[in-house]
């Protein structure tokens, strides 16, 4: 692999062990005690959510005083899932209360987001509602190096990825939009970050002062966003990455992971442009037909893949450094 990225890799990566939680209790303390953030942002994820906000609840702000707060944003869920949220112990706001004034949008990088100004901490740590295999190290692993390291502001997790299908588990078979699309997208126009194993994970957290900073792009193409961004921004230095084992989540329809397919193609058109990569010539387009067998013909179906993009939060008016003072009255 290309040198860069092999140091990288050596210089940044730990595991979760490496990170104990009684050591980032220490640091913590020893840097004044910034406050710490989880969000979680969830669409119709009453099955999984109320088990990961009880286990961080549980080992991270009831065993030991490392997490502050547990925001759930609400996506729009058309199931229990606000329900089952609060009632394991989370905060949860929805993602169409929070900045109300602004034309809505719609997507997970909305959520995540408009969770900028619905929360208070320093350091923010995101997870998906859906892990099915979570555990609290996923947490405490990713905050390690942010709370060790002042010259860190980014932290991926990175994890094995099954593919679970019909009851059967198929290692190192999951994970096929970042494995087909976003590593090798990565690989060809940005080398240097060839070490992050897994750039779509949807387990990182960031220091708010450089989250706030970037743009978010709504939908799924949120992650090669932020990556490529805080590259851009801070440089590969300010990212770093941690084990964090095994990761089981739902898996979406293949005509799903098409869909995010192209939004991450789409988000990484637009940074090769925004950072001066490419010149282009045309716009690219932003529909993608979906076959699907009726008799001896098809049926199509065109997806939109376009991406749409929130603003640096701290452009936002009202926000000053923390967004606990944008939200609707609690
Ligand atoms: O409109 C939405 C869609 C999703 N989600 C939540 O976002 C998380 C991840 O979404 P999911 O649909 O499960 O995505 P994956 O198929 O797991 O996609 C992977 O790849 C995506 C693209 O980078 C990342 O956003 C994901 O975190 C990553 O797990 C889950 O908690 C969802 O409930 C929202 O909050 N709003
Ligand atoms: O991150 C990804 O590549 C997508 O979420 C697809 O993951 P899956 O192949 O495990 O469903």
């Amino acid at each position: 692999m290309l040198t860069e990225a092999t140091m990288w890799m050596r210089r940044r990566t730990t595991t979760a062990a490496d990170w104990p939680v009684e050591m980032l209790l220490e640091a913590k303390a020893a840097h004044g005690d910034g406050r710490i953030s989880v969000v979680l942002p969830a669409r119709n994820e009453e099955e999984t959510v109320g088990a990961i906000v009880t286990a961080i609840r549980r080992d991270l702000m009831e065993r030991a005083p490392l997490v502050d707060e547990i925001v759930v944003i609400d996506s729009r869920s058309t199931d229990r899932t606000a329900e089952v949220a609060a009632a394991a112990g989370a905060e949860v706001v929805h993602q169409d209360a929070i900045l109300p004034e602004l034309p809505r949008m719609s997507g997970k990088g909305e959520a995540l987001w408009k969770s900028l100004a619905a929360t208070g901490g320093e350091l923010i740590v995101f997870v998906d509602a859906d892990l099915r295999n979570f555990s609290s190290h996923f947490v405490s692993g990713l905050l390690g190096p942010l709370l060790t390291d002042p010259s860190v502001g980014y932290v991926k997790g990175c994890y094995d990825r099954p593919l679970m299908t019909g009851g059967r588990r198929v290692d190192g078979a999951g994970g096929r939009v970042t494995e087909l699309v976003a590593r090798p997208l990565i690989n060809l126009h940005w080398p240097a970050l060839a070490g992050v194993i897994q750039p779509l994970g949807g387990e990182y957290a960031g220091r708010r002062s450089l989250l706030e900073r970037l743009p978010f792009v709504t939908g799924y193409g949120v992650e090669l966003g932020l990556l490529l961004d805080v590259f851009a921004e801070a440089g590969l230095d300010a990212i770093a990455q941690v084990d964090l084992g095994d990761r089981v989540h739902s898996h979406q329809s293949t005509e799903a992971l098409a869909a995010m397919s192209g939004q991450i193609m789409l988000t990484a058109w637009s940074r090769l442009q925004r950072h001066g990569r490419m010149l282009p010539l045309e716009d690219p387009g932003t529909a993608l037909a979906w076959f699907s067998r009726n008799g001896s013909g098809h049926d199509v179906r065109v997806n939109d893949v376009g991406v749409q993009e929130r603003p640096p939060m701290i452009e936002v008016p009202g926000y000053a450094g923390t967004g606990r003072s944008l939200l609707p009255e609690r």
